[in-house]
């Protein structure tokens, strides 16, 4: 092993023909951290499901190397092919695909026949406490909500006991009300093992929510890679000219407010108020602020009802190329960026330029934890 691959534990190189269409081909050259978790983002096609399977063994492509924490699982130039049934990963799926005739404490225990024991992970005990499922144990599938499937198909998924886990958009065959529910568990997931994680998505909000770094495919090639954070806050990406293109301002909460219902976190010298929860003075918390609910001004209104307004500085303007009457601004509050998209005549009326300091009004943040 190169020591380049010491400090990128997770090597996926992919070159592949799709052998069913002539017309698809999936060329990456990953290096994604071996913890927390890794995002596959991008359209419908563009190869997120079969790059998952390449690296789990399930598509025949020797000539690619994968490599995880030094320890190789394929490599074309040393004819070393692990099959699939000898690659320590566990698989979450769109759909819980569980044993139908197995009650979910049965489907447990066939995971657990087939774990890596050698080198336990996690225990039992954590896992059922973790997903939550000590009570629907003797419930077959057909018994459960789509939800409680997929909370068990997690559980068996970490009781394989995996050095990875990939995950298939897990929720994307859920409704709006599921996926929520489900949400929390998949976020204890993440943050709680130790594991790193592949996980699959088309959707921009469950990237933000959980993934700490990402990849984007487009046609088979990875477009762009890097920080969720420091990605979501470029110009000139896809994120950027995404409708909903967002930033993640994250800082520990100094100021609680009951009477008002409000909590602020602090960063770089700044505060931000948001809807108090259950979190509590000190926690860091994340919050995601869409580009479309930041305007402008050239100076602290002050009987204006928006609380958050930050003295931010102009790093950069991007008119939009598909809408020449928007122009996506992107700001620093100290080192945090945050994005506005604004009309490009305020932007000419405003003589916004690079370097100018400016006041970012922020009309709502969402809190993602
Ligand atoms: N079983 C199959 N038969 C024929 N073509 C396939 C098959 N599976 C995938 N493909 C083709 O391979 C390409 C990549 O598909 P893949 O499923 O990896 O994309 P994806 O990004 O995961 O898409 P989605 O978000 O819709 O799941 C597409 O062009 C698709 O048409």
């Amino acid at each position: 092993m190169s020591s380049k691959q010491d400090h990128n534990p997770l090597c996926v190189q992919v070159t592949y023909q799709h052998l069913k269409t002539s017309t698809f081909s999936l060329d990456v050259d990953l290096k994604l951290p071996n913890s927390g978790v890794s995002a596959l983002f991008g359209p419908s096609g563009s190869g997120k499901t079969t790059l998952l399977r390449c690296i789990a063994g399930l598509e025949p492509n020797k000539q690619s190397s994968i490599t995880l924490n030094g320890e190789i699982w394929q490599s074309g130039t040393k004819s070393i092919y692990s099959p699939a049934h000898k690659r320590p990963i566990g698989y979450v799926f769109q759909d819980a695909n569980l044993f139908p005739h197995l009650s979910a404490k049965e489907n447990l225990q066939f995971a657990i026949k087939r774990a890596n024991s050698a080198q336990p992970i996690i225990s039992y005990k954590d896992v059922i406490r973790l997903m939550n499922i000590e009570a629907i144990l003797s419930q077959y599938p057909a018994q459960l909500s789509g939800g409680e499937r997929q909370r068990v198909a997690m559980a068996r998924a970490l009781l394989i006991q995996p050095k990875l886990l990939l995950m298939d958009e897990p929720l994307s065959a859920l409704d709006d009300a599921l996926k929520q529910e489900i949400l929390p568990y998949l976020e204890q997931l993440c943050r709680r093992t130790s594991i790193p994680i592949i996980y699959v998505s088309h959707s921009l909000d469950e990237v933000i929510r959980l993934a700490d770094y990402m990849v984007v495919l487009d046609k088979g090639r990875a477009i762009e890679e890097g920080k969720t954070q420091s990605l979501l806050g470029k110009l000139g990406t896809s994120f950027s000219r995404y409708q909903d293109a967002s930033v993640v301002v994250s800082g520990a909460v100094t100021r609680q407010e009951p009477k008002w219902g409000l909590s602020w976190i602090s960063f770089d010298n700044q505060t931000i108020a948001f809807k108090q929860g259950d979190e509590k003075l000190g926690d860091l918390i994340r919050l995601r602020i869409q580009s479309k609910d930041v305007s402008l001004a050239l100076s602290k209104q002050d009987n204006s009802s928006i609380l958050n307004r930050l003295s931010v500085l102009i790093d950069d303007l991007e008119r939009d190329p598909k809408d020449p009457s928007m122009i996506m601004v992107r700001l620093l509050a100290g080192t945090t960026t945050i994005l506005a998209k604004i009309t490009t005549l305020s932007a000419h009326n405003l003589r916004l330029e690079k370097g100018q300091t400016i006041i970012a009004q922020i009309k709502s943040v969402a809190v993602l934890s």
